[in-house]
């Protein structure tokens, strides 16, 4: 774990770059607010603000997930027309279980992808339903910098696809789309102070 001193050193040296905190967040892996925050901030006055997210209390049994996986559906229900959706779409690992069961749920065809560790091109599994020319809903557990989840929106538009939707159980970014994507969390979180 890095110091706070040099998170705010790094981050003093991206901005002078002229990079957005947006850009700044991608590259020091920590949400938007951490570093509007960090930016903002004397460094020593306060600890620094960020969210651990953990559902080990819903991954450990398969039900728990399933009864996650029904909200998702619901959501994706209020959102969109199911009848125009053809697939859902986990995003390795943890999106996996959820997309799982939504797509039992809605009965539509399971996509799984995996990202590229360095935010190049993903890949998507040849064990599960193809890409091109599908209308499809991603699924993962948690948007923290947005990262994954717009490369994952931009492999998916490269490979002939076309996102309606994405679902995640945990939101840390207080905006409701990515690349031109609408975007819904069950539970959001909001920095306050
Ligand atoms: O919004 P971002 O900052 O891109 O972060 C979100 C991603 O980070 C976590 O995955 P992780 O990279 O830990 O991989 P894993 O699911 O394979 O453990 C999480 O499951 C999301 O996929």
């Amino acid at each position: 774990m890095k110091s706070l001193e040099e998170l705010y050193k790094r981050a003093i040296e991206l901005k002078n770059k002229g990079m957005s905190d947006k850009e700044i967040s991608t590259e020091l892996h920590l949400s938007v607010n951490t570093i509007s925050w960090l930016l903002s901030k004397n460094i020593g006055e306060t600890k620094i603000q960020d969210v651990k997210i953990g559902w080990r209390s819903i991954g450990v049994y398969g039900s728990r997930i399933g009864h996650i996986a029904e909200i998702m559906a619901d959501i994706i229900s209020e959102e969109i027309n199911i009848d125009d959706l053809d697939s859902v779409l986990g995003i390795t690992i943890n999106g996996i279980p959820f997309a799982t069961f939504v797509s039992d749920i809605l009965g539509k065809e399971l996509m799984v992808y995996r990202p590229h560790p360095s935010g190049k091109e993903g890949l998507f599994s040849s064990n599960f339903a193809g890409v091109k020319g599908k209308k499809i809903v991603v699924i993962d557990d948690v948007i923290s910098t947005g990262e994954t989840m717009k490369n994952t929106i931009n492999d998916i538009k490269n490979q002939g696809g076309q996102v309606l939707l994405c679902v995640v159980l945990v939101s840390k970014l207080n905006i409701d789309e990515i690349s031109g994507t609408r975007i819904r969390s069950v539970i959001r979180t909001t920095m306050v102070g």
